[in-house]
C-alpha cells in the first residue's frame, strides 16, 4: 500500500468520514473540493466503486463525434501541448484533452504513465464526469466552470488516489464551455506549478482560438502598457463593423463583467469612454474601462469603420488619477498617497530632478479635501539664504529696512487652511530648518517683528536629495526630517516607467489638442532606447519644441523636428528593437507568439529573467530553452 504523507493521510481520513457520516474534519480541504464531494455524496455515490465499462466508455461512433467536434480545439492545443508541457515533471506526466462532457478525446505525454492511467480509463473514450467517477480534476473542473486541482485521497473514489490531476476549463470567445485540458501524474512527481502552467496553457489556446476564429477587429487590452501583447494575459475583445462586442475572452469578460447572453449585443461604448475613431497606428493607446481606470489598448485585426470610446479625462477632482498613466510603481504611490489624503500626515516626495514632484504635489492637493484652498510653493532651494525668513515667516509692518509698509503675511500663512509645498527642502539652510520645525510642532508662526499667529495646513516637502545620508552627513535635522517624512513618496524616474507611450500621447495632446500628433517609428523606437537623465521635464519640453517645429501637415514627429541636442544623444543610445505584437491576420503560428509572448515579458520584467518566467507561468529551465531556440544570446535575450 502506497505511504502517504500525514496531510494526505488526514485527507484520506476526512473523506472517509465525510462518506460515513457526512462531517467535514479535514480544515484545509479547497472549497471547490468540499462542494464536488458534496455533490457525490449527495448523488450515493460509493468510494469503492470501480464505474463498470458500460458507463464509463464510450463507444467508437460517439469518440469519434466528440472528437470531429473538437477537431479544431485539438489544431489550437497541440502546438501548447508541445510546445510547454514537455517540461513537465521530467516527462512524467500525461496531457489529456476533454469534452463538455467529460469523454476524454485526446492523450499524449509519458508512455509509461499513460499505460498506468489506462488502468483506471484514464484514456481517449472514457468518461470522467463526476457523476460516473466522482471528484476528478476533469468532472470536478466542468462542475465548477473553472480550473480545479485534484491530489491523491481528494479523489473521492480510491481507485483515483494515486493521482494528481490538475484540470481547467477551456472556454469560445462567447464564454460557452468548450472542452477541459488536464495534467494529470502520480502525485508523488506532482508539481507545484502545475496549476499555473495549465493556466497559462488554457489561456493560450483561448487567445490562438479568439485570433484565429474572429477576422474583424480584435483589441487587445492590458492595465500594463509593457505586458500588452503578452498574448498570454491581454484581455482580448473582438468587435463586428457595427461596433458590437461578439467575442471576448476569459480575462476580457471578467474585466467588463460581460455575461454570455450579452456577447454580439454588447456597443463597443459600453466597455469605454467617450467616443473616438479606432487609430491608425500600431502604438498602444490608452483608453478608460466604465469606472475610470486606464488600459492600454491595441488593435488588431481587420479595421472597421467602428468607433470607441477612449482617453476620458479622470473627473475633475481626481488630479492623482491624472497622473496614473499606467507605470505600475507610479500607481502603487499614488495608492499609497490615496490613504493619506484627508489625514494630517506630512508627505515627502523623493525622486530625481524633473520626474514631476512638484506636479504630483499639485495633484494631492486638488485631489485632497483642501482643493479650494490655497497651494502655496516655496522653493528653498531658490531663495537667498537672506530672503528665506521672511518669505516664509512673513514680517510686521516696518519690521526692518525696505519691507513693504504694510508688512507681509509669509508663505506659510498665505497656505493657511490648505496645502504649503517645501520644494527642494535638502537645500534649507540649517538655521532657517529649526525655525520651520519651530512652526510645525507649535502651529504657530511668529513674523519678523511681530506677535505668533496660528497657522493650519497640509504640508508637502520635495527633495532629490537623498536626506537621510544629508542627516547623516550633518547638513540636515534629523527631528526635522522625521517630521516632514510622515510618509515618503519615491516617484520613479522615466528611465524605470512602463508607460511612455501613454506620457508621449498625453503630452502632445496636451500642447497640440487640434492635431492627432505622434511620434514617428523610429522616434518612437529611439525614444524607448533612451535614459532621459532629465526625467519628464527633458521630454515635455522636447515634445513641445517638437510639436511647434513639425510641418502643419505632418502628423508623425520626425527626427528633424527634435530639438538638436536630443537627437543627437538618442541617436548615440543603443536602439532596442521595437516591439511588435503577432500580425492579426496571419495565419497563427505559436513558434511566433510565444517569440512575442518571451519578448515581452523579458522587456517588462527589465530583462530579469526569474520574473519573465512567473509572468509567462512557465519555468526558468523552459524560458532558457525557448531563449536558446530563439537563438538569443544571453545579454539580448535579457533585454
Ligand atoms: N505627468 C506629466 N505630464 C506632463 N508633464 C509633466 C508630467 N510630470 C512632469 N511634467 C513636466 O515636467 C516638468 C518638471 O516637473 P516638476 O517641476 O513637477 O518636476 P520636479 O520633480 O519637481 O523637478 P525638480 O526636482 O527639478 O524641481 C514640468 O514642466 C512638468 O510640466
Amino acid at each position: 500500500m502506497t505511504m502517504l504523507t500525514p496531510s494526505l493521510e488526514s485527507v484520506a481520513l476526512a473523506r472517509q468520514t465525510f462518506i460515513e457520516r457526512g462531517e467535514l474534519t479535514a480544515l484545509h480541504l479547497a472549497p471547490e473540493i468540499v462542494r464536488s464531494w458534496q455533490r457525490c455524496r449527495a448523488k450515493g455515490l460509493s468510494c469503492d466503486r470501480h464505474p463498470d465499462v458500460k458507463e464509463s466508455l464510450v463507444d467508437t461512433p460517439r469518440l469519434t463525434t466528440a472528437r470531429e467536434r473538437l477537431e479544431e480545439w485539438l489544431r489550437y492545443a497541440r502546438p501548447v501541448f508541445e510546445s510547454v508541457f514537455w517540461d513537465l515533471g521530467a516527462g512524467r506526466s500525461i496531457l489529456v484533452l476533454a469534452d463538455p462532457e467529460g469523454v476524454i478525446v485526446e492523450t499524449s505525454g509519458d508512455p509509461r504513465f499513460l499505460e498506468r492511467a489506462q488502468r483506471v480509463h484514464l484514456a481517449r473514450g472514457a468518461i470522467w464526469h463526476e457523476g460516473v467517477r466522482g471528484t476528478n480534476a476533469v468532472g470536478t473542473a466542468i462542475a465548477e466552470g473553472a480550473p480545479v486541482e485534484v491530489l491523491g485521497p481528494e479523489h473521492y473514489l480510491s481507485c483515483n488516489e494515486f493521482l494528481a490531476c490538475t484540470a481547467a476549463p477551456i472556454f469560445d470567445g462567447t464564454g460557452r464551455l468548450v472542452a477541459v485540458l488536464d495534467v494529470s501524474c502520480d502525485w508523488h512527481d506532482h508539481h507545484p506549478h502545475t496549476r499555473a502552467l495549465v493556466n497559462t496553457a488554457v489561456r493560450l489556446i483561448e487567445n490562438h482560438a479568439i485570433a484565429a476564429r474572429h477576422r474583424g477587429l480584435r483589441i487587445h487590452l492590458h492595465r500594463d502598457a509593457h505586458a500588452l501583447g503578452s498574448f498570454v494575459d491581454d484581455a482580448i475583445v473582438c468587435v463586428d463593423d457595427d461596433g458590437r462586442v461578439v467575442a471576448a475572452n476569459s480575462a476580457a469578460r471578467r474585466l467588463f463583467s460581460l455575461r454570455h447572453e450579452e456577447l454580439g449585443a454588447v456597443p463597443l461604448e459600453r466597455l469605454f469612454r467617450r467616443a473616438a475613431p479606432v487609430p491608425r497606428g500600431d502604438e498602444p493607446v490608452l483608453l478608460y474601462d466604465p469606472q475610470g481606470n486606464p488600459l492600454y489598448a491595441r488593435f488588431e485585426g481587420r479595421r472597421a469603420r467602428v468607433v470607441i470610446r477612449r482617453a476620458d479625462p479622470a473627473p475633475a477632482n481626481d488630479a492623482l488619477a491624472e497622473l496614473d498613466t499606467g507605470d505600475e510603481a507610479l500607481r502603487r504611490v499614488i495608492a499609497q498617497a490615496r490613504r493619506v489624503l484627508d489625514k494630517d500626515i506630512p508627505i515627502l516626495l523623493r525622486g530625481e530632478s524633473g520626474v514631476g514632484k512638484e506636479l504630483f504635489a499639485q495633484a494631492l492637493h486638488r485631489s485632497s479635501p483642501r482643493r479650494d484652498k490655497p497651494f502655496v510653493a516655496v522653493n528653498c532651494a531658490a531663495l537667498p539664504e537672506a530672503l528665506i525668513e521672511a518669505e516664509l515667516f512673513g514680517y510686521a509692518p516696518g519690521a526692518y529696512t525696505g519691507a513693504r509698509r504694510e508688512g507681509s503675511l509669509g508663505r506659510i500663512r498665505e497656505a493657511h487652511g490648505g496645502t504649503l509645498f517645501l520644494d527642494e527642502i535638502g537645500d534649507m539652510p540649517l538655521a532657517l530648518q529649526g525655525r520651520l520645525l519651530r512652526v510645525l510642532e507649535t502651529k504657530e508662526v511668529v513674523p519678523l517683528g511681530g506677535k505668533p499667529v496660528r497657522v493650519e495646513f497640509a504640508l508637502i516637502a520635495a527633495t532629490h536629495r537623498d536626506l537621510p545620508a544629508e542627516v547623516e552627513a550633518g547638513r540636515f535635522r534629523a527631528d526635522l526630517y522625521y517630521r516632514l517624512a510622515g510618509l515618503t513618496l519615491t516617484l520613479p524616474p522615466l528611465r524605470e516607467r512602463s508607460d511612455l507611450p501613454v506620457l508621449v500621447e498625453r503630452i502632445l495632446r496636451a500642447c497640440a489638442p487640434d492635431r492627432d500628433l505622434r511620434l514617428a517609428p523610429e522616434v518612437a523606437a529611439a525614444f524607448a532606447a533612451y535614459s532621459w537623465p532629465g526625467n519628464v521635464r527633458e521630454l515635455a519640453q522636447a515634445l513641445r519644441v517638437a510639436a511647434a517645429l513639425v510641418d502643419e501637415e505632418e502628423m508623425a514627429i520626425g527626427w528633424e523636428a527634435l530639438p538638436e541636442g536630443l537627437a543627437a544623444a538618442l541617436k548615440r543610445s543603443p536602439g532596442t528593437t521595437p516591439l511588435t505584437s503577432p500580425a492579426g491576420e496571419e495565419a497563427f503560428e505559436l513558434a511566433t507568439l510565444s517569440r512575442a509572448a518571451i519578448e515581452r515579458a523579458l522587456v517588462a520584467s527589465r530583462g530579469n529573467r526569474t520574473a519573465a518566467a512567473r509572468r509567462l507561468g512557465i519555468s526558468r529551465a523552459t524560458l532558457y530553452r525557448k531563449l536558446r531556440e530563439m537563438g538569443s544570446p544571453p545579454a539580448q535575450a535579457a533585454g
